[in-house]
């Protein structure tokens, strides 16, 4: 298989050819009040309907010519080789939190013990309540309750955010260090998949930024605009030096890219990504949250001349005219979520109305609930594909958010 199939990244827009999804599975029924803060849900999601919702999102992508893959089919398949299997098994609990010797040696037993490889990944997705180590092993409560909290394992509901853990990036991967340790349990599936996974394995493929490394970056703050201009978010999520790392490695690796632009954009929870107030939707147009621009600082990160240093340069120009500059287009136009009513916007830039996933220029997948900025998108000649959104919403994040694109083709 050519490498241009396997991983290929070079913009926002380019005709979606392969993307990852996770279908939301009993992890969200594994959500209660008391966990949505730390587990950073703001609202419990109704399952059934959430599936129906993601099934409706996938089938959009099938009928454009998509090509869907599941997290959880690639995680199975990679871990067959029961050295691998039991390896990620202890890595998992490791990471787990599991407060004693003997509770860890449990889940280990009952997480080997499921008879195939998908059967366990839902599993260690799901998370695992305390009755069910008891009712497995037949044994007293007392001897694996520590207190009263629920689970021996917590779920990951965010899963199925499946932008925020890894990013393709031209023809490499991002490992992302998650801010949360919730979320950083996610990027583990990532780490095997592309080590294992027989589409990956042995393809020398760059690994751009490493979970190991100590500050944080997620996907959500990495969009590739074009073959040489990268956009990263310094957000909630991401460190700003995690941007000079993962720009050094970029360089140093000799990509086409020449130019990474670093967002610096107000650090609060709903716009926890540059991708929840930014997107790009064609060659020179973009959705953006008004509330973004007067606070929006860019600075241009480039290759220095020597040593890998690099050159960053805070840029004084609007955002209008930095996207001319770097992209090389004659205009730009800027799409303001709500259409710029503060109340139409800030609804909508909640429920994930700049949160576009462009499959081809021009043509975007919405949240249907997102009528205002819809309307101004039809205006903007944008072709839009519309997807149910009532559940899936509730986890704070949209179209972008919910997939993660492994391969596009090249813009012209
Ligand atoms: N790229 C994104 O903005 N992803 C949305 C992530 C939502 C998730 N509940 C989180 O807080 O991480």
């Amino acid at each position: 298989m050519s490498k241009e199939n396997i991983l290929n990244v070079y913009s926002e827009i380019g005709k979606l050819k392969k993307v990852l999804l996770h279908r939301p599975g009993k992890e969200i029924e594994n959500l209660t009040p008391d966990l949505m803060d730390r587990l950073l849900f703001d609202d419990i999601p109704y399952m059934e309907v959430a599936r129906q919702e993601h099934d409706a999102f996938a089938n959009i992508l099938r009928s454009n010519d998509v090509e869907v893959l599941y997290l959880e089919d690639l995680a199975a398949e990679s871990i067959k080789n029961f050295g691998i299997k039991e390896a990620f098994v202890d890595e998992f609990i490791k990471e787990a939190n599991i407060d004693s010797i003997k509770k860890r040696e449990l889940v280990k037993e009952y997480i080997l013990g499921f008879s195939n490889e998908r059967d366990m990944v839902d599993k260690m997705m799901e998370g695992i309540r305390k009755e069910e180590i008891r009712d497995y092993k037949k044994t007293s409560l007392t001897d694996i309750v520590g207190s009263n909290y629920p689970f021996i394992v917590d779920p990951m509901p965010n899963l199925y955010f499946t932008r925020d853990p890894f990013a393709t990036i031209g023809q490499g991967i991002s490992l992302n260090h998650m801010r949360t340790v919730t979320r950083n349990r996610e990027t583990l599936f990532a780490k095997y998949i592309f080590k294992y996974h027989p589409e990956y394995k042995d393809k020398n493929i760059p690994i751009w930024f490493d979970r190991e490394n100590n500050t944080s970056i997620e996907g959500g703050d990495e969009l590739i605009l074009n073959n040489k201009v990268i956009a990263i978010g310094i957000s909630e999520r991401t460190d700003a030096y995690s941007i000079e790392t993962i720009a050094k490695n970029i360089f140093e690796k000799d990509e086409k890219f020449e130019v990474v632009l670093a967002f610096d954009i107000p650090k609060k929870r709903a716009f926890m990504h540059l991708d929840t107030v930014f997107t790009m939707v064609d060659y020179n147009k973009f959705t953006i949250h008004p509330e973004i621009e007067g606070p929006l600082t860019v600075y241009s990160i480039t290759r220095g001349s020597k040593d890998l240093k690099l050159n960053i340069k805070k840029e004084t120009m609007c955002l209008s005219d930095i996207l001319k500059k770097y992209l090389e287009v004659d205009d730009v136009t800027l799409i303001r979520c709500g259409a710029g009513n503060t109340i139409d916007a800030g609804r909508e830039q909640w429920n994930d109305g700049s949160n576009t996933l462009t499959i081809a220029p021009g043509e975007v997948v919405v949240y249907a609930r997102n009528h205002v900025t819809n309307r101004l998108l039809e205006q903007n000649g944008i072709k839009l594909h519309v997807m149910p959104s009532s559940e899936l919403s509730r986890g704070r994040g949209g179209p972008r958010c919910m997939s993660m694109p492994l391969v596009r083709e090249n813009l012209r």
